[in-house]
């Protein structure tokens, strides 16, 4: 009988000698361990081309701990005693051979239940391949479950991820996928449901009647780094628009869920985003903005422009800055304009979603000619995380003026701990069969026709400001003017931000 249920797992990762199982995977691994929440029943196998043996992977591994400054104890060489490597070319038939020889005997070795997780931390065009392989060479026929967890970008257009969904799902049921967005790992991401869901003086304002606009921020301070050759083709509205952003849309805007189920969850967010308001191409310069970051200031260190980077066209036309407001038609959301923006090379590391509420009826206060301060919620998702309210208070004088007050709740400082990083909780959750915070595929193809729309709008019409705002500022007037034309401003982004009006 299989065992569906047990987190005893080998973890098998396609692209283990690369940046991203350096970077994130591996250090989320041994905090998992250093948990206890892998038991001892586990094995890791790393692949890729490169000839190493499995003693060199794990000198790798411990490098990569260390480099990832988390603290690395004595018994390090337990942890790495689960760590096996196998050279392989992924196309190369054959080498799955080997590879399910060698998760047999781990199997055996360490009294894991034929439980198999297979982390693709490669690039996208091997996703499909590898699947398919995994399947015909009988390396989905161990006695346990099988999960299939595949990194972004999950195709770079609706038909393309289309086809990449039906080459995955001849190998993997939709439940056996595991598609990272790695921004619902985030704590505060996570933390969305719950301010909305669990506290009653927000859920009955969390609508039109009385929000007035939503904006979630995601600003970069850096560029491309070395990611230039793929940036370059995909953008900052395919990097970052159709995934994280629109994820983030979804979990502001659904309804609530009946129940906290993985199912309940996935089908409230998919319903949010049917209701995404569709344009029409020649439409979009209505609703979006692109920008170009040149050169400039970051730090008080100058920075080069994007076309002179690395591996970028010297003429490219990819958008670094997007801008844009996204309606919802439905009863809940009608007329409130949820504005996002996104951009490398920013002035500063932020992702902050603020919820601007509708003034009172009559202010009797302030200035009676002049309009009150509004209240917003502001959640800080990083780099500080927390969540502010921005009320009105009576100023601290014989005066019937009122002034904004910020009151302040900063999640890791009551904590007195780091929070995990996203990648931990993931893996966390998809070793325990948890897929609710991994995009489903309704949800990866309606945002991906969302944002088609606009990429065709732009790719047929090239940019003729490009670059079109400094290094080290918030991006192109034009981002600016999509709220002012509104009434609106965007709120600052910096925790010291001065939220008067
Ligand atoms: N790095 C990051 O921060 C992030 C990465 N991602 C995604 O994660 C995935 C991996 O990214 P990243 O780690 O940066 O990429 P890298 O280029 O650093 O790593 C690619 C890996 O694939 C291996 N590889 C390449 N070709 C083959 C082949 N034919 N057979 C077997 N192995 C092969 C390489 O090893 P070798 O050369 O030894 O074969 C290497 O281990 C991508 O989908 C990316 O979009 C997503 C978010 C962030
Ligand atoms: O997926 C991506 O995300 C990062 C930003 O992630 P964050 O957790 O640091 O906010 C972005 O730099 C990258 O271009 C994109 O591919």
């Amino acid at each position: 009988m299989k065992n569906e249920n047990h987190t005893y797992c080998t973890m098998v990762i396609f692209g283990a000698t690369g940046d991203l199982a350096k970077r994130k995977l591996f250090p989320s691994i041994y905090n998992l361990y250093k948990k206890g929440y892998l038991d001892e029943k586990f094995a890791v196998i790393g692949t890729a081309r490169r000839g190493w043996s499995t003693e060199v992977f794990r000198e790798n591994v411990e490098k990569a701990l260390h480099d990832s400054k988390i603290e690395v104890e004595a018994n390090v060489e337990d942890f790495l005693a689960h760590f096996d490597y196998i050279p392989m070319d992924v196309t190369t038939k054959e080498s799955y051979q080997e590879l399910s020889k060698l998760i047999s005997s781990l199997e055996g070795e360490f009294h894991i239940p034929g439980n198999r997780m297979f982390y693709l931390a490669m690039a996208p065009q091997f996703f499909g391949t590898i699947a398919s392989f995994l399947k015909s060479e009988g390396l989905t026929n161990g006695d346990g479950w099988n999960r299939l967890i595949i990194e972004k970008p999950f195709g770079h257009d609706l038909p393309s991820a289309k086809k990449l969904n039906a080459e995955i799902r001849q190998a993997f049921e939709e439940d056996e996928i595991y598609r990272i967005d790695h921004y619902l790992g985030k704590e505060m991401v996570q933390n969305i449901e719950v301010i909305r869901f669990a506290n009653a003086m927000f859920e009955p304002l969390w609508n039109n009647r009385y929000i007035s606009n939503i904006q979630i921020t995601s600003s970069e301070s850096l560029g491309v780094e070395e990611r230039g050759g793929y940036y370059d083709k995909s953008g900052a509205l395919r990097d970052m628009v159709q995934n994280h952003i629109l994820q983030m849309v979804a979990l502001l805007a659904m309804e609530p869920p009946i129940k906290l189920s993985t199912d309940e969850i996935r089908s409230e967010k998919i319903r949010a985003l049917r209701a995404l308001r569709p344009m029409a191409i020649d439409e979009v310069d209505e609703y979006f903005v692109r920008g170009q970051y040149g050169p400039g200031q970051i730090e008080n260190q100058e920075v080069p422009g994007y076309r002179s980077e690395e591996n970028i066209n010297p003429e490219s036309n990819t958008e670094t800055f997007v801008a844009g407001k996204v309606l919802i038609d439905n009863f809940r959301w009608a007329g409130v304009p949820f504005y996002i923006r996104t951009g490398k090379r920013m002035a500063e590391k932020s992702t902050k979603i603020v919820i601007q509420f509708k003034d009172i009826p009559m202010n009797l206060y302030y200035k009676s000619e002049d309009e009150m301060h509004p209240n917003l919620l502001i959640i800080h998702i990083q780099p500080d995380q927390g969540i502010s309210i921005v009320m009105n208070g009576k100023k601290l004088d014989n005066s019937k003026e009122t002034t904004p007050v910020k009151l302040d709740y900063c999640n890791n400082c009551v904590d007195q701990q780091n929070t995990p990083e996203a990648y931990e909780k993931l893996l966390h959750d998809a070793i325990n069969g948890d897929a609710t915070n991994f995009t489903h595929w309704d949800e990866v193809a309606l945002s991906w026709q969302f944002v088609d729309t606009i990429y065709q709008a732009w790719a047929e019409k090239k940019a003729t400001d490009f670059p079109n705002y400094d290094s080290g500022t918030m991006g192109p007037k034009a981002a600016d003017d999509l709220l002012n034309q509104d009434g609106f401003k965007w709120w600052p982004i910096a925790d010291d931000g001065d939220y008067s009006i």
